[in-house]
């Protein structure tokens, strides 16, 4: 039985008055110094005891917060505390009892390399998984291995001391560092005009805010069975139900488009979402990916025979889909460990495999070594000349599904630009504007050298795609009345947001729940439109194109799947996710892939992401006390799978809100997501609106308006092969609709750069 029969979002779930924090009205200047946030920007008011009172935002009320003067982006719950208990000699065995753990875990892991069983099959759906995950290097495994041992101190420390979880949370290290403590990045004595490759040295105290590899942060503290490490049970103590499991009750296929955004919309925010996060998932110490199911999926391996990373997705014998193909095992393999900069020991902290700032790291690499690869003379980034067509390099790693004669396979930065050939045209675009900016720059500036002309190039490129993000992108996702309250909207000259206090990093909840709303907007298909022929070219299954771009080498491809996105519109955010996500991902050559809903599920337990009900009361919501508050469909659903409603799943219980006033998600993710641009707006002192008393490499006023007038129609319109766009709307992100009706390219209505005020 569906949900109701409502377009999009209706299940009642916002259906619930506003938290009440007290009686009292909301004050006008918060008493103590405090200052008024909206809720998430404080997590410690949702803390046993907290009692903070209500102020009057802008546009909604806030809450008056007193942990310090900047809350976005503040560890309020990592700020170091004595225990003073903690001796020396504690101290030392843990560290002893740590190292002999990491070798015994090492070693075990090292056997199963040579076991068939425990590596996965090139040629299962589970290797497109690896595929779209892993950014397997020297460096992520060191840090990996240090996190480990970090981890291992605090488990012993903990049972010594015994510690409470809460205790963890707040970090009783102040004498006590882990084994390992990351060196911080080395950063030249004055800061370079440019963002670096890998993100480090943006801020001055804390050089590592931000960088590839380090750990995401968390807005609350974490829910982990065993304060550590262990995956999130039920708040009755047994475990969640399997991912699978809420997947088939709640996540449905359903064709509900939206009115006005396009599939454009939906495949920009993966093109961001990559840039912004990877997670890093273990693999054997070869870069061989792990196997937790048994050869072809039709059983979990027995727990002995697992690697330690392992926490597979159990199938039903009868499960609706799976069944028919005897399959009773997703496999899933945890995300990697990163240790903290400060050196700590506490509870685990899950890796971020590119640069947490929006910097195109997918199109330059996340590391020098990379960036330089990806490199060609003259200040461009390397292409593949297919008759005259710029498209990305060939790769020859094995990074695509399927691969045969003829078959092309694409290079990016950071490995997985193929996931979806949607994306790899963007990938294509954005590589196109970095050559035709180069270009144009040497022609201006003929005295450059060529890493003058790149580096220069890079520092307009990102700026244009920080703008798109936050002029044109978040806008249609938050809608204007949260772009205000947060601040997000870009100012008429330079910003004065940057706040050194301000830890940019994204949030494990951003990461795995709220940012993943994209994976219900995904549509089943891809429509190749062709205007000389008049009409639909080809409707391509989704499935078919994921990790096999090989039609970008047919000469129109680019320009008809670029019409196909600006004209299909979009799914709705809601419990509908297509069956291409849902059942077919990543099949290759099999009649079932993986789901990508009970994937986004277990990795929310993988990070200890806290139950739904807690992130309602972080964003000012009441929590759900009874499933039949909501409507019944949506009750029947919700408890026909969880035990209590403080079990539901951060990305469920999101995806079932109704959408914000000129949005497209709910209260809870709208502020999640809000939030994190926030942080990643004050907390970069690169971010292309700051001046020169922040942002070493400042643009000059004038040269900050001419990047403003760009759109992404115009980098379209400039990058595409000119076979069937010559035309766009001016909002690329809408459909035709009755004022956004395409113009011609050179319409003043698709403003262009004027790139002589590039000029030295
Ligand atoms: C076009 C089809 C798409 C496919 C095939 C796809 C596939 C995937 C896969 C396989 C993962 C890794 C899951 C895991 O193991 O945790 C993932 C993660 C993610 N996806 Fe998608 N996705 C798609 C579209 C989108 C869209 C449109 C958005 C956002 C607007 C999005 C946002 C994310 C985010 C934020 C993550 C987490 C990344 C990380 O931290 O590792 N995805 N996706
Ligand atoms: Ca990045």
């Amino acid at each position: 039985e569906p949900y109701g029969t409502s377009l999009g979002g209706h299940y009642g779930v916002n259906d619930l008055n506003e938290h009440v924090h007290s009686t009292e009205a909301p004050c006008d200047v918060c008493p103590r110094h405090g200052v008024c946030v909206p809720p998430v920007q404080c997590p410690a008011h949702v803390r046993p005891g907290a009692r903070n009172p209500r102020c009057h935002l802008e546009t909604q009320i806030g809450v008056c917060c007193f942990t310090g003067v900047s809350h976005a982006g503040k560890y309020w719950h990592r700020k170091r505390s004595n225990r003073a208990s903690i001796n020396v000699e504690d101290v030392k065995a843990a560290h002893n009892q740590s190292r002999r753990k990491l070798q015994m875990w090492l070693l075990r892991a090292e056997g199963l390399q040579k076991e068939p069983y425990a590596v996965v099959n090139v040629t299962s759906p589970s290797y497109g998984h690896h595929l779209s995950l892993v950014t397997y290097d020297e460096r992520a495994q060191r840090l990996g291995r240090g996190a480990l041992l970090n981890l291992f101190a605090a488990q012993e420390l903990k049972s010594r001391q015994a510690l409470t979880d809460d205790e963890l949370a707040l970090r009783f290290t102040d004498h006590t560092d882990g084994p390992y403590c990351p060196p911080n990045p080395p950063c030249p004595e004055v800061p370079s005009k440019y963002r670096s490759v890998d993100g480090n040295c943006n801020n001055k105290d804390n050089p590592s805010w931000g960088g590839t590899h380090t750990g995401y942060g968390r807005l609350l503290a974490p829910s982990y069975s065993d304060g550590v490490w262990a995956i999130r049970i039920s708040a009755s103590g047994e475990p969640l139900p399997s991912a699978r499991a809420v997947s088939t009750a709640l996540i449905l296929d359903g064709n509900h488009p939206s009115s006005n955004h396009n599939l454009l919309f939906m495949q920009f925010g993966q093109f961001v979402a990559h840039d912004i996060s990877t997670g890093v998932v273990y693999t054997l110490a070869n870069g061989k990916p792990i196997s937790c199911c048994d050869g072809n999926g039709e059983a979990v391996l027995p727990p002995e025979m697992q690697h330690w990373a392992c926490a597979p997705i159990v199938l039903d014998e009868d499960d609706v889909f799976y069944g028919q193909f005897k399959q009773r095992c997703i496999n899933f393999v945890r995300t990697q460990l990163a240790p903290d900069f400060d050196c700590s020991v506490g509870y685990a902290t899950q890796m971020n495999g590119a640069s947490h700032y929006p910097d195109l790291s997918h199109l330059y690499g996340s590391s020098v070594e990379k960036m330089s690869q990806l490199r060609a003379p003259g200040g461009l980034l390397a292409v593949f000349n297919d008759y005259g067509r710029e498209l990305p390099p060939l790769t020859h790693r094995k990074e695509c599904l399927n691969v045969h004669d003829g078959a092309a396979c694409f290079e990016s930065g950071d490995n997985h630009g193929n996931q979806v050939i949607s994306l790899t045209v963007l990938h294509t675009i954005w590589t196109r504007e970095h050559n035709k900016i180069a270009r144009a720059l040497s022609a201006l500036n003929p005295g450059w050298d060529e890493d003058t002309v790149f580096m220069e190039t890079r520092r307009i490129v990102l700026a244009e795609f920080q703008h798109i993000i936050y002029n044109e992108w978040l806008p249609l996702l938050l809608g204007s009345k949260i772009m205000q309250m947060y601040g997000l909207t870009p100012s008429a000259g330079y910003a004065l947001a940057y706040d050194p206090e301000t830890n940019p990093s994204l949030s494990g909840e951003f990461a795995t729940a709220a940012m993943r709303f994209g994976h219900s907007v995904v549509d089943s298909q891809l429509t190749v439109l062709s205007r000389q022929r008049k009409g639909v070219y080809e409707s391509i299954s989704l499935p078919e194109v994921m990790f096999q771009p090989s039609r970008l080498r047919i000469k129109p491809f680019l320009d008809r799947l670029l019409l196909g996105l600006m004209w299909r519109p979009m799914q709705s955010v809601d419990p509908f996710v297509t069956e291409a996500l849902s059942r077919y991902m990543f099949h290759g050559g099999n009649p079932y892939g993986l789901d990508l809903a009970a994937i986004n599920v277990q990795r929310g337990r993988d990070y200890g992401i806290r139950s739904y009900n807690d992130y309602r009361k972080l964003v000012g919501l009441q929590p759900l006390a009874d499933f039949h508050q909501l409507a019944p469909s949506a009750a029947r659903r919700l408890s026909s799978v969880y035990a209590s409603p403080d079990d539901i799943d951060l990305w469920v219980g999101g995806l079932l809100e109704e959408p914000v006033e000129g949005g497209i998600i709910g209260t809870t993710f709208a502020n999640i997501i809000a939030d994190q641009f926030t942080k990643l707006k004050r907390g970069d002192r690169y971010y292309y609106e700051y001046g020169p008393d922040v942002n070493p490499g400042a643009f000059t006023p004038s040269q900050l308006a001419e990047i403003k007038k760009v759109t992404l129609s115009r980098i379209l319109c400039d990058n595409s092969d000119g076979i069937e766009i010559s035309a766009a709307s001016p909002n690329a992100f809408f459909r035709s609709v009755p004022g956004n009706e395409p113009v011609p390219c050179d319409s003043p209505l698709i403003a262009a750069m004027d790139l002589s005020k590039f000029k030295e």
